[in-house]
């Protein structure tokens, strides 16, 4: 039996695939609104839609294996003309914060250079800033002690990320996770650029000024924001 934040998925997930036209290089996101997306983009493609999809993940990968979505790689495309893509929180700018499923760094690679970005997500994560969520940073594996007491002196508490088993949880780039407690992020671009500078920091979760259309799935239906740059 679903329930009403994943019927709100759904919803989103299905008016996504009605922007993917043939022909289209596809980045394709990571987490649960994105595998929603995933399986409706599988049957368009067993209808016939001709695409290939850039996953973003490991776990995209396989899913829209399953499916049957043709895939390529970065190695194969110059040009992403769509990426569609969930979110932990989305400010009233459209500014992001994501990284909460782990796939940052990839997801930032495809989204950044896609021609358009799509944000799917059920409207929980609307917030008037961003900053509840942990701030998810990846950091190298060596030295991370380090680089986690250099991020805290930007007066927040950085958790080292572990899975349900209480093993560290490792990156599909082989590196670390902090989520790091920020309260709230006024100024996300500034945060962005001083943990960037830091040496250890590989990439944040904030996706900032890089998103083209939002479209938000409630109870009432979906509405759609289009970025204003
Ligand atoms: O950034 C992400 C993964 O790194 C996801 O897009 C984000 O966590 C949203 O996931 P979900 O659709 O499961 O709520």
């Amino acid at each position: 039996m679903l329930n009403k934040i994943d019927r709100n998925k759904i919803k989103v997930a299905e008016e996504a695939v009605r922007y993917i036209k043939n022909g289209m290089t596809v980045g394709l996101g990571s987490g649960s609104t994105i595998d929603w997306m995933l399986k409706k983009l599988g049957e368009s493609v067993n209808e016939g839609l001709d695409i290939k999809g850039i996953p973003t993940s490991y776990k995209t990968e396989k899913l829209a294996r399953e499916y049957g979505i043709p895939l390529t790689d970065s190695s194969n495309v110059i040009e992403i003309d769509l990426a569609i893509d969930g979110a932990d929180e989305i400010d009233e700018q459209l500014n992001l914060l994501k990284g909460g499923g782990g796939s940052l760094v990839r997801e930032k690679i495809v989204d950044s250079v896609a021609k358009e970005l799509i944000i799917i997500a059920d409207e929980s994560k609307l917030v008037p800033a961003l900053g509840d969520f942990l701030l998810p940073v990846e950091v190298v594996q060596f030295g991370w002690e380090l680089t986690a007491h250099h991020i805290s002196q930007l007066n927040c508490v950085p958790y080292l990320r572990k899975k349900d088993n209480n093993e560290i949880f490792i990156t599909d780039n082989d590196n670390y996770i902090l989520d790091c407690s920020f309260e709230k992020i006024p100024q996300p671009t500034r945060l962005h650029e001083k943990l960037k500078l830091m040496t250890g920091v590989v990439e944040t979760g904030l996706f900032v000024g890089m998103v083209d259309r939002v479209i938000i799935g409630s109870d009432n239906g979906i509405r759609t924001h289009v970025n204003e740059f």
